[in-house]
């Protein structure tokens, strides 16, 4: 493989960086914290530094790059663009993971290693971490412990429990342990107690954590503000004190996750740590200036001293770009914004997938009040946030089994797609690990997509997707073609069944939910993926994404209960809605909803001006 020579190496994807951009890049040999705001480009600064060290080999084989994201679809949009822009055997060396993906590989991969007092059966199983679960833990050990408080010691506490220093939370923690080992039909761990197991296992294995540091010479931390207290501490247990540099990435701005327990300061702890040099982007490529500036006027409420941002993106539509829209009555509400967003479709200038509806909270129940307008109007209303069997929508999108299984299926219904072509073969290449310079490996996935692919169409070609047992057995053949054994090995998340079979089911699910209006293969995998429906998320949901034209429902003193002057972390959720948008954003508001949250709209003004709908 030739390399490139760093003065030589070019972005790729994009035209150029900024300044500071180029200067955070250039820097491998110390740590930088790379804080900017709203579309400042900070996943695509990653991605490009990623490239850089790849591709001049400054990360040389069989080094590699560990980068952790907070969400699974972040970490996907990360490896995906090296994938595109590296040569095969580089971008196999960008290990792209979600934190918590990260931990439980390492518990799989080092269980054995964990001391004994502590060490899980191999047979585990993942628990979600809920407040009824902790709660029926306080009732039948007669606890007397608020269920949150629990959940933090759980995840702040290290192991092992006898050297806790507190000693009520030594009581309750050492039950909490035994109980989520012993007292169901299996053990049932979180990922707070993964984390704490992973930190355990690595301070007292000097050896696994020196491999570790020698794999990875380079760190990305993405949404760095979003980092817990627990994962800061597993972060500086594995690479504290070592040679490896950080790249650690964020904005002060949009944490949202304090409830989740986001460490306060976290920018700050991690510059002295880590002796971090500190830079700030001011460009923000995705919304254009007048949205900038209404950004401006929340983010400097936010933080006074923060920079005014460069709107790099084009404004291209006409017309209020970001109102109140405020309606007399509720039913008013729901069919004012199916017929405004119907009314934009219909005049092309922009796709129903384009148009994002956000929510501060229960994204089913506004489901349930908007859906029978949206179909009225010739829409579908999709609720990313709901789940089909046990696994949200939007996060089974964002699955390796629905990455490598959607590309082979959109073959299989029709043979000229160059785009599912590109990703069939670098699911295959991806899977198979083939060395990017050896041409036969090459040849044979080259060959494998076209004899998967032929046999998909055969039968896709003799069957329409009518029947539920029909849509379900394409989906497993699709399965057994690729290989599970072959996904299951190349994705750590999926070595235990049952989190494999929750993924598959979840998967077969919504393939047959999208069969049920019938129509052609393709247009069932338009709906699977949400093509041409408008999507429907809670703003926390929304984060890191990005959208034509933003709706927020139901700006008002109830939906945003919250939302009070001093209120901070409401204010970063405000922030975060808003700054989804690249041309328009719109809150709407009724009476019978709530009162309008008048210190917020006397900060904006004339930028959020109130349109009325009667
Ligand atoms: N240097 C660049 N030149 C042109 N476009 C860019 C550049 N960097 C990023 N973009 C584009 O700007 C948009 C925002 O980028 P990205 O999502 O990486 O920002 P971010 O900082 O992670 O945003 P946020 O924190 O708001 O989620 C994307 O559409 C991206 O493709």
């Amino acid at each position: 493989m030739t390399l490139v020579a760093p003065e030589e190496w070019r972005p790729q994807g994009i035209d150029d960086l900024e300044p500071r951009a180029w200067e955070a890049l250039r820097e491998v040999e110390r740590s930088v914290c790379v804080t900017a705001g709203a579309g400042a480009g900070k996943t695509e600064f990653l991605a490009q530094k990623g490239s850089y060290l790849l591709e001049t080999g400054l990360c040389p084989a069989p080094k590699r790059i560990l980068a952790i994201s907070f969400k699974r679809d972040a970490a996907r949009n990360l490896s995906d663009r090296i994938v595109a822009r590296c040569a095969p055997d580089q971008a196999r060396r960008f290990v792209s993971m979600t934190f918590d993906g990260f931990t439980k590989h390492m518990l799989d991969q080092f269980r054995e290693a964990v001391p004994e007092d502590f060490r899980p059966p191999a047979n585990y199983a993942i628990a979600m971490d809920t407040r009824d679960e902790r709660n029926d833990f306080i009732r039948r050990h007669s606890f007397g412990v608020a269920a949150d408080r629990l959940g933090r010691a759980v995840a702040e506490c290290p192991l092992p429990i006898v050297e806790v220093e507190n000693e009520r939370a030594r009581e309750i923690l050492g039950p909490y342990w035994r109980d989520q080992y012993e007292h169901f039909d299996r053990a049932y761990l979180t990922f707070a107690m993964i984390n704490r197991l992973v930190d355990y296992m690595l301070r007292t294995n000097p050896g696994i954590r020196q491999a570790l540091i020698s794999t990875y010479p380079y760190v990305f931390l993405d949404e760095f503000q979003d980092t817990t207290t627990a994962q800061y501490d597993l972060v500086r247990t594995a690479f504290g004190r070592s040679d490896s540099v950080f790249t650690a990435v964020g904005d002060d701005k949009q944490k949202i996750m304090g409830w989740a327990g986001a460490m306060d300061a976290a920018f700050v702890r991690f510059t002295a740590d880590f002796r971090a040099r500190c830079t700030a982007l001011q460009s923000n490529w995705r919304s254009h200036e007048d949205l900038v500036a209404i950004q401006h006027a929340v983010a400097t409420r936010i933080d006074p001293a923060v920079e005014h941002a460069i709107a790099r993106g084009r404004r291209t539509v006409d017309g209020t770009i970001a109102a109140i829209w405020e309606f007399p009555t509720r039913e008013d509400e729901v069919e004012g914004l199916a017929e405004w967003i119907a009314g934009k479709v219909e005049g092309g200038s922009v796709e129903p997938h384009d148009v994002a509806i956000l929510v501060r909270m229960l994204a089913n129940n506004v489901e349930d009040e908007l859906a029978p307008a949206f179909t009225r109007h010739g829409l579908i209303l999709r609720n990313v946030a709901r789940n089909v069997g046990t696994i949200a929508i939007q996060d089974l999108l964002a699955e390796e089994l629905t990455q490598s299984l959607l590309p082979f299926l959109r073959l299989g219904a029709a043979r000229r797609n160059a785009d599912a072509w590109a990703a069939a073969r670098s699911v295959l290449q991806w899977l198979e690990s083939p060395d990017g310079e050896d041409e036969i490996a090459q040849e044979r996935a080259i060959a494998r997509v076209e004899e998967i692919s032929k046999r998909l169409r055969v039968r896709m070609g003799r069957q329409a997707p009518d029947a539920a047992a029909n849509v379900r057995g394409v989906g497993r053949l699709a399965l057994r073609e690729i290989g599970e054994p072959l996904i299951r090995r190349a994705t750590p998340s999926y070595q235990r069944d049952a989190d494999f079979e929750r993924v598959l089911e979840g998967f077969l699910l919504l393939l047959e939910e999208s069969a049920e209006l019938g129509g052609t293969w393709n247009e069932v995998l338009d709906r699977f993926e949400g093509i041409g429906q408008v999507p429907l998320m809670t703003v926390h949901k929304s984060k890191g994404l990005e959208f034509h034209t933003v709706i927020f429902f139901g700006l008002d003193s109830r939906s945003w209960r919250s939302l009070q002057p001093g209120a901070e972390e409401e204010l970063k959720a405000f922030f975060v809605a808003l700054t989804r948008a690249k041309q328009r954003a719109f809150f709407t508001y009724c009476r019978g909803r709530g009162q309008p949250i008048e210190w917020l709209e006397e900060l904006l003004g004339d930028l959020l001006p109130r349109v009325f709908f009667v």
